[in-house]
């Protein structure tokens, strides 16, 4: 199989008078390094080196369509191992979540796919269902057919970018570790990506990260790189660290990360899920107030009809707010900050 002339992204989206000599779905080949790339859908891209390293890697973006910068991570990365620049190490499952949502520049078609895993997507039938469990499946399959050669680490980042500004442009969410230990080397890995602000997620959710963590024990995270642009609109240095460890994690056989230094990370803990449930759900502060935005105590932060949430606790900030959910869903977070010793870390 020739990659030379191959497009991620146009393959991905199925563009119109792609080369017949482009694989199908189902389709596999080798590089010449030895490396097998299988093709098991648009967009999912499992990678096998000829002499794998201990872990198993998912490098996930588009899960929201919009959300282009990881895409162009993701392609640039896989552009790379196509060429022979980058020289894959460790197994790698490249997963570009939603090529439909991707081709209208949105950040999905007809439901919010980060709402539809660990089974959530058996509740509908729309693509972004049918997508869901797909994903899954794959995920499924890529780590049941990991080498059984001793010990191996799963991993996953799904990587996405926030709609709104931010008070700290990149932020990862721990999922809930159901009174598990959070992990001093993941930590680690995020603040070498820039990434040194954490929000722990303290409840089960229906988010990708979190179905890698509790159906397959992955460290796996929901990663936020910056803010949503169009394509061709980022400024790609701003994402230049982040890019430099993926690179690294796939290519290398040990990270040889720095020492744990707990005064690199700024850790929130998820206080309130505020959820719109009525058709008249109001946000009470301007479209353009940045994620962290901390407000005083008392502020009216949202009415969901006859229901009033105010700022209860000294230094409650908000994080992800969005009135135009769909009923039912999460429309405002907030979090206070936590002193890192607090943390039980291994
Ligand atoms: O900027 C926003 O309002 C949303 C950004 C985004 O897509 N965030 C993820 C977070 C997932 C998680 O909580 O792990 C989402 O809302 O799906
Ligand atoms: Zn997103």
């Amino acid at each position: 199989m020739t990659f030379d002339d191959f497009d991620v992204l146009d393959w991905t989206t199925q563009k119109v008078g792609a080369p017949a000599s482009w694989p199908e779905p189902g389709d596999s080949g080798e590089l010449d390094d030895g490396t097998r790339v299988e093709f098991w859908d648009y967009g999912v891209f499992a990678l096998t080196p000829a002499q794998p390293g201990s872990k198993d890697v998912i490098l996930s973006c588009a899960i929201h369509g919009n959300e282009t910068a990881p895409i162009e991570m993701v392609r640039d990365m896989l552009h790379d191992i196509f060429s022979g620049k980058l020289q894959l190490r460790q197994r790698t499952l490249f997963l570009i979540g939603n090529p439909q949502a991707i081709m209208i520049g949105k950040r999905f078609v007809d439901y919010n796919m980060n709402r539809l895993f660990s089974g959530a997507h058996k509740s509908g039938d729309t693509p972004e269902h049918k997508r869901a469990a797909d994903i899954e499946s794959y995920v499924t399959k890529f780590y049941n057919e990991a080498p059984a050669d001793g010990k191996r680490q799963r991993l996953h980042y799904d990587l996405h970018t926030a709609i709104r500004d931010s008070a700290y442009e990149k932020f990862a969410v721990y999922p809930f570790t159901h009174g598990g230990p959070y992990k001093k080397e993941q930590l680690t890995f995020l603040a070498e990506c820039g990434v040194t602000t954490i929000l722990l997620n303290q409840a089960p959710t229906t988010t990708f990260s979190y179905y890698s963590v509790r159906s397959h024990g992955a460290d796996a995270f929901t990663v936020e790189l910056g803010k949503v642009r169009p394509f061709g609109e980022n400024d790609m240095s701003r994402f230049a660290d982040a890019d430099r460890m993926f690179r690294k994690l796939i290519s290398q056989d040990q990270l040889d990360l720095p020492a744990f230094d707990a005064t690199r990370h700024t850790i929130f803990d998820v206080y309130r899920t505020i959820n719109r449930t009525q058709q008249g759900f109001r946000l009470n502060f301007p479209g353009d107030v940045a994620n962290f935005t901390e407000f005083e105590q008392g502020y009216l932060l949202a009415v969901d009809e006859s229901v009033e949430y105010h700022v209860e606790q000294p230094g409650e900030r908000i994080i992800f707010p969005n009135a135009d959910v769909a009923i039912g869903q999460r429309a405002l977070l907030t979090v206070v900050e936590l002193p890192l010793d607090q943390l039980e870390l291994v």
